[in-house]
């Protein structure tokens, strides 16, 4: 962002490091067409007024048919497309939900062992979270 740009002008897209079992979920977007077929956090945009934890669980809810909560925020953020950014928070499943389908946006799921992390081709812009979050694998969401 150049100096004076207002804070306003940032929207930021949650992307949710959903840890299990020590692997990373991965999903596969279906659209739009010049990021189909990559891969990313699943997550989406905040909403005005609403918290990035909420949208999280909103948008996983949506997108995954899972119920998660957001667990902590993984440090720093990264641009996107103006005027979005991402920040990613860590995520875990609640008791008894159901276990992540792509029902929107996406066409592929996958879980993720820390060996196979960089298994997938990560959109661009994606791939200095990840790198942030794969350290979290083996430590798991606190
Ligand atoms: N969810 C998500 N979006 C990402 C990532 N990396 C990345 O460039 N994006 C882009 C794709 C989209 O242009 C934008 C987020 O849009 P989205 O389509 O996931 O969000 P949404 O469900 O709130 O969108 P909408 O259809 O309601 O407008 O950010 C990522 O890791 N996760």
């Amino acid at each position: 962002m150049t100096p004076g740009t207002p804070m306003t002008d940032r929207t930021v897209v949650v992307g949710a490091a959903l840890l299990d079992g020590g692997q990373l979920l991965a999903a596969r977007r279906s659209a739009p067409a010049d990021l189909a077929g990559r891969w990313e956090l699943p997550g989406g945009k905040v909403e005005p007024g609403e918290r990035p934890e909420d949208a999280l669980v909103r948008e996983l809810r949506e997108e995954l048919g899972i119920e998660a909560e957001a667990v902590e925020r993984v440090p720093g953020q990264w641009p996107l497309r103006a005027p979005y950014v991402l920040q990613v928070w860590t995520a875990r499943l609640r008791p008894g939900s159901p276990a992540p389908r792509p029902l929107q946006d996406h066409d592929e799921l996958r879980w993720l062992t820390p060996d196979r992390i960089w298994e997938v081709d990560w959109l661009d812009q994606d791939v200095p979270a990840v790198r942030e979050v794969s350290p979290r694998l083996t430590t798991g969401p606190r």
